[in-house]
């Protein structure tokens, strides 16, 4: 158990087990921040949609709340068109009244729009004069920006628009400049890849409940053994089909950025010849002199669809001169690396059997490498090719191979239907299948998600929690690539800060009146052990944040809002509470499709909370956040997972406590000691009967709120060591929580 902190100044402390931060994304704090200085910042943007350079029509867009007033002033009517219609209309400049054009707008309002926010498209003509003109009316009006790049998609995305992996394929499809390209950027775009990480992080959020609820219910006889292998059975599964999308040889990859073709040879063979003949342009030099390419050639061709980057490179020979050496060993790194290699041989110069020819490329190509032998020159072999045509029909150890004249063109077409072969081999078809990984950041994620599950494999006959902590790692992995940190990452912000972010909303609400001692103690769950000493080690350790709840706390809490995450920062912008449920009713974050819980949801157990809160403000906030499906439990004295939400118990009764992990010895004996009279009469607990009733409640599967009825004599204080919560006089979670709406 760590040491004990205060709340002064607690705020290097946050600092710390942020989880491992990522490459291209940087740690998730980084995008919690982002997104929240871009709900915070309520402005405008616009911009040209339409690329820029003179063109007939040109499309520019605004986002936010000033779309509406905007669409307005330029057209100088009150009136907007009907959502979603072009209309034609009269375009001026709102500070002189001039017109700039004719043209057409559109009114999107938000959340039907491509941002989810207010957005209206003008389309004029594409002139510079006139977009410039528009763009100049619409700076000059207040609230109103001009659009950093990408901010139309950012703001999609932080609206739940598009995930990451969407958005990249946006940005992809823009970018895509051959059809191959083009239908694998739509199948991402139209989120296929998400949907596949989406469901794989399901099945691991279904294990995980199980798994948890195994852990904490099976000695109640509530949860059965089989329940075991059947988690470890799906996890197995993912496991292969993981494998089997991460072996897809980088086809999305090098659809994606594109095929590294190679042409190598020695010298004076026809390399450069060859580059210009399928690039159709005299893009390198060429010349009778051996050794005349140095400098690496490079040139984006688009073959049958797919991209390829083709490199012209020197001549390999044993060069003498130094500038030569140079541009042979830039050809040799080339070659290492290539995707693809195009072998040049001189066809009056090779072997006309395959053993030699074989040998010949052998010696000129890394093994395995993907290749196609061109053997050039063939006009100068005369009629005399039956030998050699032979040889190359011949097959390993002789790659796919042509006989090719860079002179006259002869050989070209069969050169152009090998190399598409090679291509569709390498990069596969885009639409068949599933959809192939794009990005290395991807396969980065789904490596660390695979190894994951791996340790799962090695822990689970020994430690079930340490097992468990395996998958919650393996889904936080995934949730990075599609950009759904709320998933894991807002919930690890959650699992340190969950309780002070708690207290500082209910200190924000008007009924609430803290005047408790309450100690949180915030249980880590972020450590990501190599190797299963340290991870032992590591279970063990745990944080505690000693909040000494009292009026200054809140002015304290103010000072960490801004370290706090996003999911944090929701809270604290939590809409103010209008109706209050009591506690028999359904809470508004309680399951809702058909009656399993809802991923993107978070189940809270409120236990024996030495205040009072509203549940409906705070199961919104939680909402807002995009918590997904964990239970928590605030205890008086701890704050621990209870429960994962789908599947995690089928309700026959309500859930036993949590383990207790014996935070309580330190606790006052009153719970409410620091409470005034007014303040325990007004807690709204729905029936008035005071704060000192137990407000744990949740949610079962059947949508039934348990606990919390009010009934039952609040669990005690734990002041011993044990691993069980005591009641006083009842043995029923939350104190003698009946199913409280059942
Ligand atoms: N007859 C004939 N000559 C060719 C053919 N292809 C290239 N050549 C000639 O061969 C010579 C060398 O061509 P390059 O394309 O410079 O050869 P390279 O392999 O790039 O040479 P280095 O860059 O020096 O290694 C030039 O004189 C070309 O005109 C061909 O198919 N037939
Ligand atoms: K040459
Ligand atoms: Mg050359």
């Amino acid at each position: 158990m760590g040491v004990g902190h205060t709340l002064a100044p607690p705020l290097p402390h946050f600092g710390v087990c942020m989880g491992t931060p990522t490459p291209n994304y940087g740690p998730p704090r980084r995008w919690a921040q982002q997104r929240l200085c871009c709900t915070a910042r309520g402005d405008t943007i616009f911009a040209v949609s339409s690329g820029h350079g003179r063109c007939g029509v040109a499309v520019i867009r605004t986002s936010g709340p000033g779309s509406r007033g905007a669409l307005r002033s330029l057209t100088g009517r009150p009136e907007l068109p009907p959502p979603r219609v072009l209309a034609l209309r009269r375009i001026r400049d709102p500070a002189t009244a001039e017109p700039l054009d004719r043209g057409l707008v559109v009114w999107f309002p938000g959340p039907q729009s491509f941002t989810g926010e207010d957005c209206a498209e003008l389309h004029v003509h594409g002139g510079p004069a006139v977009v410039s003109g528009v763009l100049r009316a619409l700076g000059r009006l207040p609230g109103l920006r001009p659009a950093e790049p990408g901010e139309f998609t950012r703001r999609a995305f932080h609206r739940g628009k598009l995930d990451l992996t969407a958005a990249e394929g946006l940005g992809d499809l823009i970018h895509a400049e051959t059809e191959a390209q083009r239908r694998q950027a739509l199948r991402q775009m139209e989120g296929e890849l998400g949907r596949l990480y989406q469901r794989w992080s399901e099945t691991l959020t279904q294990a995980l409940a199980h798994l948890e609820a195994y852990i904490d219910f099976s000695e109640d006889d509530n949860v059965e053994e089989e329940v075991l292998s059947q988690v470890d059975a799906a996890v197995r599964a993912l496991e292969q089909e993981l494998g089997a999308h991460l072996q897809d040889g980088r086809r999305g990859e090098l659809l994606r950025g594109g095929v590294r073709a190679v042409i190598a040879g020695p010298p004076n063979v026809g390399k450069s010849s060859l580059l210009n003949l399928l690039c159709r342009r005299p893009a390198a030099i060429v010349s009778p002199v051996a050794g005349t390419t140095r400098d690496v050639v490079e040139v984006s061709l688009n073959v049958t669809g797919y991209p390829v980057v083709l490199s012209d490179t020197a001549g390999l020979r044993n060069a003498t001169d130094p500038v030569e050496r140079e541009g042979v060993s830039r050809a040799r790194d080339r070659l290492q690396r290539a995707d693809l290699v195009l072998a040049v041989l001189d066809a009056t110069a090779v072997p006309a059997e395959p053993a030699g020819l074989g040998a010949a490329v052998g010696s000129l190509v890394p093994p395995a490498a993907p290749c196609i032998l061109v053997l050039n020159k063939a006009d100068l072999l005369g009629g005399d090719t039956g030998a050699l045509r032979a040889a190359c029909a011949r097959g390993p150890p002789v790659p796919p191979a042509t006989l090719l004249s860079c002179k006259t063109g002869d050989g070209i077409d069969r050169l152009l239907e090998l190399l598409g072969q090679q291509l569709a081999q390498l990069c596969g078809d885009p639409l068949a299948g599933s959809p192939s990984l794009t990005q290395s950041r991807h396969s980065q994620h789904l490596g660390d998600c695979a190894a994951a599950l791996a340790r799962y494999g090695r822990h689970r006959a020994r430690d079930l929690g340490l097992a468990a902590e395996q998958l919650r790692l393996a889904r936080r992995h995934l949730g990075r690539i599609t950009g759904h940190v709320g998933a894991e990452d807002v919930l690890d912000i959650i699992f340190r800060d969950f309780c002070v972010a708690v207290l500082h909303l209910l200190l924000q609400q008007p009924e609430v009146r803290v005047g408790a001692c309450v100690r949180v103690a915030v249980h880590h769950e972020e450590h990501q052990p190599q190797d299963d000493e340290e991870l032992d080690e590591g279970r063990e350790e745990e944080d505690v944040l000693h909040v000494e709840a009292a009026v200054p706390l809140g002015h304290r809490l103010l000072g960490l809002q801004a370290e706090l995450g996003h999911g944090v920062a929701a809270l604290l912008h939590a809409p103010p509470c209008s109706a209050h449920p009591t506690p028999r009713q359904p809470l508004s974050m309680g399951p809702r499709r058909g009656g399993a819980c809802s991923p993107g949801r978070v189940y809270i157990a409120l236990f024996n909370i030495s205040f009072c809160w509203a549940p409906s403000c705070l199961s919104g906030c939680l909402g807002l956040a995009g918590l997904s499906q964990r239970s928590f439990c605030l205890q008086e004295g701890y704050c621990s997972r209870l429960l994962t939400g789908r599947g995690a118990k089928r309700s026959r009764s309500p859930p036993p406590p949590p383990r207790c992990r014996c935070w309580g010895s330190a606790l006052p004996r009153d719970p409410l000691p620091g409470l005034t009279p007014h303040a325990r009469k007004s807690a709204p607990c729905g029936d008035g009967r005071g704060l000192r009733r137990v407000l744990g409640w949740g949610m079962d599967e059947g949508g039934r709120s348990w606990g919390g009825d009010g009934g039952g004599t609040p669990p005690h204080r734990c002041s011993c060591r044990c691993r069980e919560l005591q009641h006083a006089g009842t043995d029923s979670p939350a104190g003698g929580g009946k199913d409280a709406a059942g």
